[in-house]
């Protein structure tokens, strides 16, 4: 069992398998072009698994997938198979930006994925293409149908900005409803790779929307997430995720690595230790003894409501949100 220095057990694992993405989010990329890592620098799906299989060992139960996109990873299903195979109990679980979903939804359903997460910011297909600066909208609908229609439980996330699709949230709200999937309302979280001028919409300001359609309750955490959830006088559940906040914290109980092997305690910091030599040498015993003195090293919890406090500067699609 992996346990840090304040009693949280981790585990779940979150594995960027790219950062790489086929959209351009204002709020996660920069506006001017830029490099990404090359290729030879990323871990194969090989190296990956050797980690991955180790973090099972020591108590990983959890795993989701992210990027940058990952779906732009060729062979991801495979992947997924392998973790499947070795450990089919794993809750293995997968965020996307759903463009080439469509197409991929039953292979992943089979290689044993259930549970996707898919960012839909807007249903506006002018707006749509204005935050990820693509025409993005038809593919990501389609691909959400398809997965609901092999199986899939899908959750969606939201990124509500002022001036830009602020006035979408009980539209997203109802799209979800209607569909069965819950939506979670993300306050956006100030980085320096986004662009200037994005404003998030914070909890109370959401809330607010929300209510002047709907009565609701606050139902608290669910278990481990950070996301906050609520329910609507008919049952449906929706979450907002306060990212500025750090209630959730103290339940944490999620490490993450990165595509090129980082492996980073605390989405807030940028502390991380890299695996990569150790499974590049086929030293497993290295390798968990690396992921033990990460989770040891967990911070309590972040400190974004302090001005003053530390904040990664490490982007959102490296980490994988
Ligand atoms: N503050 C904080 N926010 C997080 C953390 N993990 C996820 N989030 C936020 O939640 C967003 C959505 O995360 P998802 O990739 O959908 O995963 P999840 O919320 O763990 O998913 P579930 O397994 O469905 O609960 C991320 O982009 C972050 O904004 C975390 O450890 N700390
Ligand atoms: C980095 S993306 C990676 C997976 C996939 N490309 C996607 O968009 O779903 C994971 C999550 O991070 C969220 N995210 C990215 N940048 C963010 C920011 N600055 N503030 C809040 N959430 C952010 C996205 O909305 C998405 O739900
Ligand atoms: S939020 Fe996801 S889809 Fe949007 S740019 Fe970042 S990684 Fe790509
Ligand atoms: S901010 Fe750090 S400690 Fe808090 S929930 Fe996220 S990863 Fe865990």
């Amino acid at each position: 069992m992996l346990v840090d220095k304040f009693d949280r057990t981790v585990d779940y694992l979150r594995v960027s398998v790219t950062e790489r993405c086929n959209f351009r989010c204002q709020y996660c990329m920069p506006e001017k072009p830029f490099s990404w890592v090359p290729k030879e620098k990323l871990l194969s799906f090989e190296e990956l698994f050797a980690f991955i299989k180790v973090a099972i060992d020591e108590g990983v139960k959890k795993i989701r997938i992210t990027g940058g996109e990952p779906l732009l990873r060729e062979d991801l299903d495979v992947f997924i198979k392998m973790i499947h195979d070795y450990k089919p109990d794993v809750d293995l679980a997968m965020t996307t930006n759903a463009f080439l979903l469509k197409g991929a939804a039953q292979r992943l359903y089979d290689a044993g994925l259930r549970r996707l997460n898919v960012s839909v910011d807007s249903l506006k297909p002018e707006v749509a293409e204005k935050i990820a600066q693509k025409d993005v909208l038809g593919p990501v609908l389609a691909g959400i149908e398809e997965a609901l229609k092999v199986g899939l439980k899908v959750k969606v996330n939201m990124v509500p900005m002022k001036g830009v699709n602020d006035g979408e949230v009980l539209d997203i709200l109802e799209y979800c409803k209607e569909r069965g999937m819950v939506v979670r309302f993300i306050e956006y979280m100030e980085n320096v790779h986004a662009h200037d001028e994005v404003k998030g919409l914070d909890s109370e300001e959401l809330l607010s929307i929300i209510g002047s359609r709907y009565s609701y309750e606050d139902e608290g955490f669910d278990g481990h997430s950070p996301s906050h959830y609520y329910k609507l006088g008919d049952g449906y559940e929706f979450g907002i995720i306060e990212p500025h906040k750090d209630d959730f914290c103290k339940k944490c109980n999620r490490i993450r690595l990165t595509a090129e092997g980082q492996l980073i305690p605390c989405l807030y910091f940028d502390e991380a230790m890299s695996i990569k030599d150790a499974v590049k040498r086929g030293d497993i015993k290295m390798a968990a003894l690396i992921l033990k003195e990460v989770v040891k090293n967990k911070p309590e919890k972040n400190r974004w409501s302090d001005p003053d406090g530390e904040h990664s500067k490490r982007a959102f699609y490296e980490t994988g949100g």
